[in-house]
């Protein structure tokens, strides 16, 4: 069952290399708690980590619940070694238990590995068809486990059947085209891999040189770090998002579409570029920009902010109209906001105090504790309300169940018009790659036609930003030499197709 207000996210990897082994090693386990941390967003059903001290008894330690909760006491420390790889989880397919927790570790012919995935494979029904009739057994409905094993069968006849995981990879990504982000380790190195499409983000970053300090005779990372752009590290990082990237490491690029990049104790290398099928775009997420991704994370060389901001600008030129203030819905929706007030001219006000300790993701168990649970979020700034004709900017609504709720509310405050101008174009189909987004009835925009949502909502106006206002601002500063995005959600144009095994 989702527990989020509206769309729910996606999980987020995590990977760690450091560049020498012994006393100075940094704490890789620590490093991948930290990075897991910064990925909370992204899945807080359950968590692990996998660590490697260079041969084939991997560590690894998983369970439900949030980073801080799974990885407490001295968990830590029982993952040793100088490699790690992480996961945080929200479940797509296999349901939220304790077997489906990421990293999978398995033991094969050629050595023992570990794969964390974020992302659902459209094809999974096939694949998991296809794995079966060669005779290996799976032990869960999870597409990630299914992932672990399609990457250690026998190869078809002709193929060597060695420990070229390289050649596994490729493998796989021209059997699953769509959708992965995937950190595999090994005893000795890690491979990042990213869906040929795009689809999910995944970057690479270098841990800074430090003079660790120690504290009961095991390295921290209390240490000064040297931050400069030499090739010089301590090792190398993989993450979902930038964010991740904290004071001890920095982030350096992206993964590109197809790309399969080794990490070792010497650096980073590319070992192949799988191409898209022919005549297809890239298609990475464009709700990464509007809602999942951290607003300092790096996508296509651009801040997540700056996009948000100019969504806000392109509906201001859009969906204009008189009012005294421009407000958001905190938290996703308050970039956008200011946007929208340094286009319009109109001043930016806080309309509302978030109760920080109610989630994004707070579990609730129906419709009607959801949207409960907005009323328990959020409290009106009554001074900055009270007679104010207002726009109010939200990134998204799916369901509507934090507008209507926001709305009463601010009337309730004493605002004389509420205008709503969603930051995103209205969502009306259901994704399959890898985010939780409702079935189609659920969805508001689906059921009902703007005025309707309009009056259902209690608001005075409601405009949605168009989609091509949305890729116009996911482009504007986009360095990508192939752009393209996914906007399946908004148009229903599937990237690849729409797989004839998929029912909705
Ligand atoms: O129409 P709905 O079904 O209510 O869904 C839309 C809302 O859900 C999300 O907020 P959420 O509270 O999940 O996260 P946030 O704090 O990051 O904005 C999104 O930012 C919208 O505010
Ligand atoms: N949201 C995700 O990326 C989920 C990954 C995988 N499909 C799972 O359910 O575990
Ligand atoms: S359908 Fe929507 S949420 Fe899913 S990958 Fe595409 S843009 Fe992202
Ligand atoms: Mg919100």
């Amino acid at each position: 069952m989702s527990n989020a207000t509206g769309l729910t996210h996606e999980c987020g990897v995590f990977g760690a290399i450091a560049s020498f082994e012994g006393e100075n090693n940094c704490n890789i386990a620590q490093i991948v708690y930290v990075g897991l941390e910064a990925l909370q967003h992204r899945g807080q059903e359950s968590t692990g980590i996998a660590t490697s001290s260079g041969n084939d008894d991997l560590h690894v330690y998983k369970g439900m619940g949030l980073v801080k909760d799974v990885f407490k006491g001295d968990n830590l420390k029982h993952l040793p070694g100088h490699i790690g790889i992480g996961h945080t989880r929200y479940s797509t397919s296999g349901a939220s238990t304790n077997v489906h927790c990421q990293p999978f570790v398995v033991h094969s012919m050629h050595g023992s590995l570990a794969v964390a995935h974020n992302g659902e494979l459209v094809n999974c029904g096939s694949l998991r068809k296809m794995v079966l009739d060669r005779g290996v057994g799976l032990s869960t409905h999870s597409d990630s486990e299914l992932i672990t094993q399609a990457l250690c069968l026998i190869p078809p006849d002709g193929e060597v059947n060695g420990p070229d995981w390289v050649a596994r990879i490729r493998h796989f990504m021209h059997l699953a085209p769509l959708s992965y982000a995937l950190v595999v380790m090994l005893k000795d190195r890690i491979y990042a891999a990213r869906d040929p499409y795009g689809n999910r983000p995944l970057c690479l970053g270098k841990i800074l040189t430090h003079n660790s300090e120690e504290i009961n005779g095991h390295p921290t990372l209390n240490g000064y770090c040297n931050d400069d752009d030499s090739e010089v590290s301590d090792g190398w990082v993989v993450s979902s998002e930038s964010c991740a990237f904290l004071s001890h490491t920095r982030y350096v690029r992206e993964v590109y579409p197809g790309e399969i990049v080794e990490m070792t104790q010497n650096g980073i290398k590319t070992m192949d570029i799988v191409p898209l099928p022919v005549g297809k775009p890239q298609a990475f997420c464009i709700f990464e920009y509007v809602y999942f991704a951290k607003p300092n994370s790096i996508f296509e060389g651009q801040e997540v902010y700056e996009v948000r901001l100019e969504c806000g600008r392109q509906l201001a030129k859009e969906w204009s109209i008189e009012a005294d203030v421009v407000g958001s819905v905190p938290e996703s929706g308050n970039a956008a906001a200011h946007g929208y007030s340094q286009q319009s001219k109109i001043p930016f006000g806080e309309l509302l105090a978030k109760n920080n300790y109610v989630g994004r993701t707070f579990i609730q168990p129906c419709n009607k504790m959801r949207q409960v649970n907005v009323s328990l979020k959020f409290s009106p700034i009554a001074s900055n309300v009270r007679g104010k004709r207002i726009i109010l900017i939200d990134d998204s609504v799916v369901r509507g169940n934090t507008m209507g709720p926001i709305i009463k509310l601010l009337k309730r405050a004493g605002a004389t018009e509420v205008h709503v101008r969603v930051a995103s174009p209205p969502i009306k189909y259901p994704c399959y790659m890898g985010i939780n987004i409702p079935t189609k009835g659920e969805l508001i925009a689906n059921r009902l036609e703007l005025d309707e949502i309009a009056k259902k909502v209690g608001a005075d106006s409601l405009k949605y930003l168009s989609v091509e206002g949305l890729l116009k601002a996911a482009q504007k500063n986009n360095t990508n030499k192939r752009k393209g995005h996914c906007t399946a959600c908004l148009t229903g144009d599937y990237p690849g197709g729409l797989p004839e095994e998929l029912k909705w």
